[in-house]
């Protein structure tokens, strides 16, 4: 993924990160007037695209995001709206670029009163954005309280206000807006819960930036997309074969079966050339007559950990995964802690999920210490809490003190020297180099049992076929995504890798056509 410093349209910018593409944009020449003149008119444009004549408030707030406020205001009242504007701050205070915009306001200019609500078809909310640092209060509040309260409906300036758009967390109640019209770059928190809810229809503006300012910040997150990574993705080759597409080895526990089997199903469907599951030699029967691809290893009865090592001295299983299944119960934990320290001491691309996780529960540090090769962890957040406890009190945890997903998980991935896969309904996908990627194409329907072993299993058949750890698990994420969007309500984790193939189908002609 070396390229991917290039990849500029999925690049995401923090709050403060936007401030200085603010900054070198007016060193290359584009003065913060244009910016904020250019902001006002994508907002008005957006809003005439989507809204007919009506009666508009326009809530200004104190700075810059009050500014293009102003510019909005103006706009729309040339356009032959009915425009009323309310001004919450001291005009003495604002930037001389949003004064020079509340003074081109020629209409009144009132004082924020829940009464402006009446009447009123579409509310501009241009009270705070980039530059939020606490949860609104006072008169602001009221006006928000109000907004929810009324379900006017709102056009959002930048972020609906109340939203970090660093973290997406929300400080205080936030009124959800249909529209939301931001600058330059999508921020992270337009997608991530809480605030990815809020946002309503996101439209990303050009006002002007050169896009050569990305080149001066050291911008490590992205939105997934194929773009960052199909150029590295394992497409088979006319002249290979299955071993060139790797040896995918499953560990499978001897109760729940189903989780390794969606996990080894599902790697043969990315294109794993070879997959073979390893279950207890009780269990055996129900692999062997429930798979057919998937070749199925007997594991001794109590001597399964060392008959796993025995398998992996065949170094042509490439690619390994423990933790579907894998169990925790009495015994079982102990032995997947050992199946896991085994398949990691071989340095080869493991993944390891849900019980190989919460095995480590008490020594977290035990696992990170085995971790020296390409690595992928994919928990939830509970599994999360149990192997990262003292994340959320690190120093580094955004100041807001509301949750910030993408430090926790990059925080994470360099305590451990894994990838993390911190699940969700906005997944994270962070390295231990601190590069990060927010995947935004899951749909809700994949909140069902098997839909992480499924994950898993793509995650491992990507690690088969060679791709890099954040490549697989960024792609296999997206993937898990899609075939999610293919199936629809009703999903149900077993249509997951039978409907990979219609997926990497339309990948293909999109991205593979020469
Ligand atoms: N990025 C771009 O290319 C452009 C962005 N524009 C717009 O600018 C805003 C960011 O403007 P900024 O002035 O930095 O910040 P805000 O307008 O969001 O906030 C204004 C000030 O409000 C104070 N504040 C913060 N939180 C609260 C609160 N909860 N209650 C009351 N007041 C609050 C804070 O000042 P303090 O001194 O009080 O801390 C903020 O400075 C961006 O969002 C875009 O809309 C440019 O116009 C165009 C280019
Ligand atoms: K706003």
């Amino acid at each position: 993924m070396a390229h991917m410093h290039k990849q500029y349209p999925q690049l995401l910018l923090t709050a403060s990160e936007m401030g200085m593409a603010d900054k070198s944009a007016v060193v290359a020449g584009v003065p913060v007037m244009d910016l904020m003149a250019a902001a006002g008119k994508a907002v008005a444009d957006a809003v005439l695209e989507r809204w007919s004549t009506c009666s508009v408030l326009v809530l200004c707030g104190p700075g810059n995001n009050g500014g293009d406020g102003f510019v909005v205001a103006k706009l729309l009242q040339a356009a032959g709206w009915s425009v009323r504007l309310a001004f919450m701050g001291s005009v003495e205070k604002l930037s001389p670029e949003a004064a020079c915009f509340f003074h081109a306001w020629q209409g009144e200019v009132e004082e924020y009163s829940v009464d402006l609500l009446e009447q009123t078809d579409l509310v501009i909310d241009a009270m705070f954005g980039a530059g939020l640092t606490r949860s609104l209060e006072g008169k602001a509040r009221d006006m928000v309280d109000a907004l929810i309260e009324r379900e006017i409906p709102i056009c959002a300036v930048d972020v609906p206000s109340g939203i970090d758009g660093t973290t997406g967390a929300v400080l205080g109640k936030v009124a959800p807006a249909e529209l939301t019209v931001t600058f330059f770059r999508k921020k992270p928190g337009h997608l991530l819960f809480p605030g990815r809810g809020l946002c309503g229809e996101l439209v990303v503006a050009d006002i002007g930036i050169p896009v050569t300012v990305l080149d001066e910040l050291n911008l490590q997150t992205w939105e997934n997309s194929p773009e960052l990574w199909y150029r590295d993705y394992p497409w088979p080759r006319l002249d290979g074969h299955k071993f060139h597409r790797g040896h995918a080895l499953v560990f499978g526990g001897e109760n729940i079966t189903g989780a390794s089997r969606l996990t080894a199903r599902s790697a043969m469907r990315i294109g794993a050339g070879l997959v073979t599951l390893a279950a207890p030699i009780k269990a055996w029967a129900v692999y062997a007559t429930a798979l057919t691809g998937v070749m199925v290893a007997k594991l001794e009865q109590s001597q399964e950990a060392e008959d796993f090592e025995e398998l992996l001295l065949d170094t042509r299983h490439n690619a390994i995964a423990v933790g579907p299944g894998a169990g925790l119960a009495g015994f079982e934990s102990i032995r997947t802690r050992k199946i896991v320290l085994a398949a990691l001491i071989t340095g080869r691309a493991t993944v390891l999920d849900a019980d190989a996780l919460s095995a480590f529960a008490n020594d977290p540090q035990t696992l990170f210490d085995a971790i020296n090769g390409p690595c992928v962890m994919t928990p939830h957040e509970g599994e999360f809490a149990r192997l990262f406890p003292k994340i959320n009190k690190s120093p580094e945890i955004n100041n807001n003190l509301a949750d910030d997903k993408l430090t926790r998980a990059r925080l994470a991935a360099k305590q451990s020297g894994a990838v993390v896969v911190l699940k969700g309904a906005d997944t994270v996908i962070a390295s231990p180099d601190g590069r990060a990627i927010i995947n935004s194409n899951a749909p809700a329907d994949l909140a069902t049992g098997g839909s992480g072993d499924v994950l898993a299993g793509f995650i491992l058949g990507l690690l088969a076929q060679g791709m890099s750890p954040f490549d697989a698990a960024a792609a296999a994420v997206w993937m898990h995504g899609e075939v999610g969007n293919e199936v629809g309500a009703g999903l149900i984790a077993e249509d997951l890798p039978e409907h990979l193939p219609k997926v990497l189908a339309v990948f293909k002609r999109q991205y593979l056509s020469p």
